[in-house]
């Protein structure tokens, strides 16, 4: 069925829509990965988003629900250039892309020039956009901002109720979980170096978190603007003051609002499987897995307390600092990397080694 896509500037393409039909509106991001499509649309951080994905293939390998980052899709809408409905026949397991974005009732416009878009949305920035089957039926976009403009989707996506996690072999430590959209592949990142996990709801108060016995905290990534967590980072500040605290992505950036760094929306983001980060301490570049639209300034960053790790060697933007004298850090990027490289694993390593030289 033919469909369009309509950005907030009027620029419209025409295209074939997959999945469930139905008007979709969103803030229109691209993603540069060539694998993985399954895992950035499970990724909770893209909740409220419409990705294009510029890889030119997609669906080429089916659907496996074992690689997915959450339980249901979290992009709102999907734009690709050749869609496949591929099924691997010898796997009783393996479904196509269109049955998975039917069950969750997704829509995806295909046949776009994905290139041509990409370059809109780096010159001009991110974008709203709606999809939509006709264009006799299409409202007014103002309209349509406004309905999204007040969601807070961290508290829409995190989980509901505390629950817990143990590793399979023994437990060396117990960390208390942050849930403001996580990734599987983070808490099996943690299980996986011997870490029970406590997992929070996004609003938990701190002295909740206190009251359970934990060696450490970490704060997982998530959608949305980071500077309208206005509660959460008060909860960060009094973390940050008690324990060993790792953060990754919208994690990194609440550590460093609550230590009085600024944040700042950016152009279009980073978000793809291949974007090099400059390890300040070892002199060495790591291959990053990325996906975020907001950015640590780096001029509001207190140097007396805070030390700058990490920064993206394309357009030296901060991607990871650490406390001077507190047992805190956190990067931009993700380590877990669900696609991508696995360079920076070593992050949760480091984390454990924190959790264990505190007992010492
Ligand atoms: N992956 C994430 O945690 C993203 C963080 C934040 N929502 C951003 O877009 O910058």
């Amino acid at each position: 069925m033919k469909g369009y896509l309509i950005l907030e500037d009027g620029t419209t393409f025409e295209g074939k829509l997959h999945g469930e039909i139905k008007r979709t509106f969103g803030e229109v991001v691209f993603n540069t990965s060539m694998t993985g499509y399954q895992e950035i649309l499970t990724d909770p951080s893209y909740y409220g988003q419409i990705a294009v994905l510029t890889y030119p293939l997609i669906g080429n390998y089916g659907i496996d629900n074992s690689v997915n980052q959450s339980k249901s899709i979290k992009v709102r809408g999907l734009v690709v250039s050749e869609f496949n409905n591929y099924v691997d026949e010898s796997d009783s397991n393996s479904y196509s892309l269109n049955e998975f974005l039917l069950n969750n009732h997704i829509t995806c416009i295909s046949d776009i020039d994905t290139r041509h878009l990409t370059k809109i949305i780096r010159e001009k920035g991110v974008i709203n956009g709606l999809i939509i089957s006709s264009l006799s039926s299409m409202p007014t976009l103002i309209k349509d901002i406004k309905e999204y403009e007040n969601i807070k989707p961290v508290y829409k996506i995190s989980t509901k109720n505390i629950y817990k996690l143990k590793p399979k072999g023994q437990s060396l430590k117990r960390v208390g979980v942050l849930d403001f959209g996580i990734k599987k592949n983070i808490l099996d990142s943690l299980l996986a170096r011997g870490i029970e996990l406590i997992i929070f709801p996004a609003d938990t108060d701190f002295e909740t978190i206190n009251s359970y016995k934990i060696d450490g905290v970490f704060l997982s990534n998530g959608p949305g603007d980071p500077k309208e967590l206005i509660n959460i980072i008060e909860t960060v500040k009094k973390i940050i003051d008690h324990y060993p605290t790792f953060g990754i992505c919208l994690g990194h950036q609440l550590i460093a609002l609550a230590l009085e760094c600024n944040t700042k929306k950016m152009k279009f983001g980073h978000r793809g499987a291949n974007q090099p980060v400059k390890d300040i301490f070892n002199n060495r570049v790591y291959i990053t897995a990325q996906n975020h639209g907001y950015v640590v300034e780096e001029n509001t960053i207190d140097l007396d307390k805070i030390t700058i790790t990490h920064i993206n060697v394309n357009d030296n933007t901060v991607e990871g600092i650490s406390h001077k004298f507190k047992p805190v850090f956190s990067v931009q990027y993700h380590p877990e990397a669900s696609p991508g490289p696995k360079d920076s694993d070593y992050l949760f390593d480091s984390f454990l080694k924190l959790l264990l030289k505190k007992e010492a």
